[in-house]
């Protein structure tokens, strides 16, 4: 699914209007509409209070729509109106008398109001600012938005939190609803998935409200959501008469005296990523380690507590390299060496990343399409410190764009960065915020790789698989205690979870009651 920008949901917008002969007011009903479905489905008439805060903008005029549908189907409802500024708009308006008409009396909120009382089990509607936020809402409007989020009822969040911006983070971090659920209309924005404005999107959902299907097919975008749809369509079968040598020889570079269980983990997933055939690389200390863990990996050796050279007499189809493998300087001469020589494939993380980020000229010999797995510390070694989330993003591109590798930023929603496009992961929980989980996370992608996936697809199924793994195995194990060796578990389920058909969705057709 494409993540758009505000100003190409405006343009998508006029589009839609101009195309299907429709009026502003129209799509503002649709979107009322649909919210209002969302909402009737689940609540049924429960005689619940449900306050609505609406600005004076669109995304206020939604809430005042929204406000009417509720009223008509007997919902309790109380309306504010937050006039945070004269400025307000035609459908805002329209809808506002539509409202009157039916002698409902919204309670208009400026500077002096006093705060409305809001109990524990109330329902918000938030509808206050929506894209349009251009500057840090006005301090009173801040601190109604405080009370809200300090009022303990469910937070539903039009379109998006009020006071997120869609391309950067707030500048008052009090000054942003923190939304129990947003229905964001038609695409999600990208600020639902960063790290730092994350945090006020517990959960989201799009409601289709019809803009243009072509529009939206051929505009492109910066950024892509990937789901199970979208890592579906770069699947490769199996076929029939194929032998473990059409799935590629993945070699697993790493390990120091200490860290072996890291190569484990990566060989392991590479190998229940589908690679059918694994070596790994480690130095002597690990062989005996190696050969008892997994019998189905081969081993090789150099040095005796950390390697010493990279040299190998076999052609492996891609190396994945770095985990666990300590900064020795002889570990650093030899990383340089190999890189000189290498033409194949590289999957670099963990300490190869390290190596790399304090000898930069390096970088010249990573073969491009390489593919790059950060976490947050080691990304910043790589890219440099960042200001905030978007810049984090933006030097991420050059860095890609420079090298013409694929960054993965490992987080919460891993995004997978090539040729300028970001792709950003649906897949995971917390509970894989837990060591090794990375490693896993090396062996998926250069088993792909290895079975013929391209740098791109292997990062962004890997991340995809690696995410739906952890999802699965925390069912069993809870959050605290999933390990590592649990994602590598479910790797299977992982794929097998690919051709489940979806539960079907709750019925949000219009009901009567
Ligand atoms: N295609 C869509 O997504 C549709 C969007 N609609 C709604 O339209 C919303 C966008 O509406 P608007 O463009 O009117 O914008 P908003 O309703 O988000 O904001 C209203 C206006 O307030 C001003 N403003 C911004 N920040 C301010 C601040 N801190 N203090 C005071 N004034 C400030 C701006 O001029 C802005 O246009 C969407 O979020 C959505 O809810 C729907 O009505 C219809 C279809
Ligand atoms: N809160 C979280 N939600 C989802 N995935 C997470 C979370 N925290 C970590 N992960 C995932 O777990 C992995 C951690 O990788 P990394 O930090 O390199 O671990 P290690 O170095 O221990 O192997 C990454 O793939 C990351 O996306
Ligand atoms: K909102």
């Amino acid at each position: 699914m494409k993540v758009f920008t505000a100003a190409q949901i405006y343009k998508a917008d006029t589009f839609t209007i101009e195309k299907q002969q429709i009026t502003s007011d129209a799509l503002m009903e649709r979107a009322a509409t649909q919210i209002f479905n969302w909402m009737h489905v689940r609540m049924q008439g429960a005689p619940v209070k449900i306050h609505l805060f609406c600005g004076i903008g669109n995304n206020g005029g939604d809430g005042i729509a929204l406000a009417r549908h509720l009223f008509e189907h007997g919902y309790d409802i109380a309306v504010y109106v937050v006039k945070y500024s004269d400025k307000r708009s035609k459908d805002f308006l329209t809808n506002l008398d539509r409202l009157k008409d039916r002698k409902i009396w919204p309670i208009y909120m400026d500077a002096d109001s006093d705060l409305p009382e809001i109990h524990p089990n109330d329902i918000i509607v938030d509808a206050i600012f929506g894209i349009g936020l251009n500057r840090t809402p006005d301090a009173w409007v801040a601190k109604i938005i405080q009370h809200l989020n300090t009022s303990k009822a469910f937070i539903l969040s039009v379109d998006i939190p009020s006071g997120l911006f869609t391309d950067s983070v707030p500048e008052d971090k009090e000054a942003v609803i923190k939304a129990n659920y947003v229905l964001s209309f038609q695409v999600p924005k990208l600020v639902f998935f960063l790290p730092e404005t994350g945090i006020y999107v517990e959960q989201w959902e799009v409601l289709d409200i019809g803009l243009d299907a072509e529009f939206l097919m051929n505009e492109k975008t910066d950024f892509e959501l990937i789901s199970k749809n979208e890592v579906l369509q770069f699947y490769r079968p199996r076929t029939k008469y194929s032998h473990k040598g059409t799935y590629g020889h993945a070699l697993i570079v790493g390990g120091s005296y200490g860290k072996m269980g890291a190569v484990i983990l990566t060989s392991r997933a590479a190998l229940k990523a589908g690679s059918g055939l694994v070596t790994a690389y480690v130095p002597e200390c690990g062989y005996a380690i190696l050969q008892t863990a997994i019998p189905e990996v081969m081993v090789l050796t150099n040095g005796k507590e950390a390697i010493e050279a990279i040299e190998f007499d076999m052609k492996p189809t891609v190396i994945g390299l770095g985990i666990g493998m300590g900064i020795h300087d002889k570990t650093v001469k030899a990383l340089e060496h190999f890189l000189k020589a290498n033409k194949l494939p590289l999957v670099l993380d963990a300490d190869a990343l390290n190596i790399l980020s304090k000898n930069q000229d390096q970088m010249d010999f990573i073969p491009e399409n390489s593919i790059l797995t950060p976490h947050p510390k080691e990304l910043e070694r790589l890219v440099g410190k960042w200001k905030d989330d978007f810049e984090k993003l933006e030097k991420v591109r050059q860095f890609t764009d420079k090298r013409k590798v694929v960054i993965v930023v490992k987080g919460a929603h891993t995004i997978t960065f090539f040729e300028g496009r970001g792709y950003i992961n649906t897949t995971g929980n917390p509970g894989m915020a837990t060591a090794g989980s990375g490693d896993a996370l090396t062996g998926i992608i250069t088993g792909l790789i290895a079975q013929g996936y391209s740098s791109l697809q292997a990062a962004i199924f890997g991340v995809y698989i690696h995410g739906k793994s952890g999802d699965i195995s925390v069912e069993n194990t809870g959050y605290q205690a999933l390990i590592a060796s649990d994602i590598i578990e479910g790797i299977g389920s992982a794929f097998l979870d690919l051709f489940k058909v979806p539960e079907e969705r709750p019925d949000t057709s219009e009901k009567d009651g």
